[in-house]
This record gives C-alpha cells, sequence and structure tokens, in this order.
C-alpha cells in the first residue's frame, strides 16, 4: 500500500461554540485554552498509528453549524470519516446531530457514513442537558461510534480520532480494498 493511500481526511462538524476547535487543538498540540474565538476553517494534519498502521490524517475544523447552513460541497466530497460534535451542556447542540447527519447523508446520496458522535465538555457534568444514554442511542441509531471527551481535561481526545479511523477502516477494509465507491463522497 502506498503512503498516498493512507491519507485520510476527517471532518469535524457541530453547532457553534460546543468545543470543536478545542478538541481538535488538544488532539493536534497537545493545550487547551478558556478563551473562544469562533472559527472560520482550518486543517490540521497529524499522523496517527492504528491497529499498527500510520494514517497521515487531514482534520477539518469547520465553522459552527445551525440548521440552515447548507452542507459545504467541501465538507463532503473527499472526506473520509466525520466526528460530529455536540456538547453535553446544551441540548440545543445535541438537537443539531441528527440534523447535521441527515444533510451529509443527502448529499452524499450514502445511507450510512463512517461517523463518531462525541459528547463534548464532559468536565462541566453539573451543567449537563444530555444524558450519555441519550447520545449512545442516536449513534446506535445511525450506526455511528460515540464517545463522550473533555478537551479541558484530555479525557477521550485521542480516542474520538481512533474510533473515526475505525469507522473508516471498517467500511473500505479488506475484500473493498482501498477503493472509492462508485457513488458517494469517498475519493481517495
Ligand atoms: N469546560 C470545558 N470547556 C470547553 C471544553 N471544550 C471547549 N470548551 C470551551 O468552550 C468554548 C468554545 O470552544 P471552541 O473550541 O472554540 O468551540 P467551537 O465548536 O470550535 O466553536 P465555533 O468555532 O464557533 O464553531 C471555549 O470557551 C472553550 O474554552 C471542554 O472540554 N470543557
Amino acid at each position: 500500500m502506498t503512503n498516498a493511500l493512507k491519507k485520510r481526511k476527517i471532518a469535524v462538524l457541530g453547532s457553534r461554540s460546543v468545543g470543536k476547535s478545542s478538541l481538535v487543538k488538544q488532539f493536534i498540540e497537545n493545550h487547551f485554552m478558556d478563551s473562544y474565538y469562533p472559527t472560520i476553517e482550518s486543517t490540521f494534519a497529524k499522523s496517527v498509528s492504528y491497529n499498527g498502521v500510520e494514517y497521515d490524517c487531514h482534520i477539518i475544523d469547520t465553522a459552527g453549524q445551525d440548521e440552515y447552513s447548507p452542507i459545504n460541497a467541501q465538507y463532503a466530497i473527499g472526506i473520509h470519516g466525520y466526528v460530529l460534535v455536540y456538547s453535553i451542556t446544551s441540548k440545543n447542540s445535541f438537537d443539531m446531530i441528527q440534523t447535521v447527519y441527515d444533510k451529509i447523508i443527502d448529499f452524499c446520496g450514502l445511507t450510512d457514513i463512517p461517523c463518531v458522535i462525541v459528547g463534548s465538555k464532559c468536565d462541566l457534568s453539573s451543567s449537563r442537558q444530555v444524558d450519555m444514554q441519550e447520545g449512545l442511542k442516536l449513534a446506535n441509531r445511525n450506526n455511528c461510534a460515540f464517545v463522550e471527551t473533555s478537551a479541558k481535561n484530555d479525557i477521550n481526545v485521542a480516542k474520538v480520532f481512533e474510533l473515526c479511523l475505525q469507522e473508516i477502516e471498517k467500511r473500505t477494509a479488506p475484500n473493498q480494498g482501498d477503493q472509492a465507491p462508485s457513488k458517494g463522497c469517498q475519493i481517495m
């Protein structure tokens, strides 16, 4: 397998201020900031070892979505996997996950996408609005992986991206090889 085939593009989506950038920054740079700067869009690269294989991961940190945000082709075409983030302190951000998921599915013309649903800010459990069971149920319903994280306390941050690679590899290996499906958005 050539290096080019091990490149994996992962898009991180979700409502505004749920902690997408903080999650990505903690993963890439190992630090956390309390201040908030809205993201327009940034891409980060990191080599990740999963199951004995080195993957060249390109992580796209996107601007916060609301129910009216269209799914940009950039977040659909050529993307291998998705990280959909809500905050456990915001029921609204949780409700947005199904909306964003359905928009991606619609845009890609697929019935299933490699995806991890993330309940962020789990250090703020005293302000919790979404039970872990609700998150798990949503993930199971959509055939996604699920994890709760804290970028602040570095809880389960690396796990998010391992789970995403797992979801991607589950759908590409072994009999399908590393080829893009004839229909849909996974362009290698
Ligand atoms: N307590 C706590 N606060 C967090 C955590 N993650 C992010 N925050 C805070 O939440 C706020 C928003 O975080 P960002 O990472 O900028 O959120 P975002 O989803 O990238 O925001 P947009 O760019 O607007 O989409 C910041 O003040 C962060 O410090 C966390 O795990 N725990």
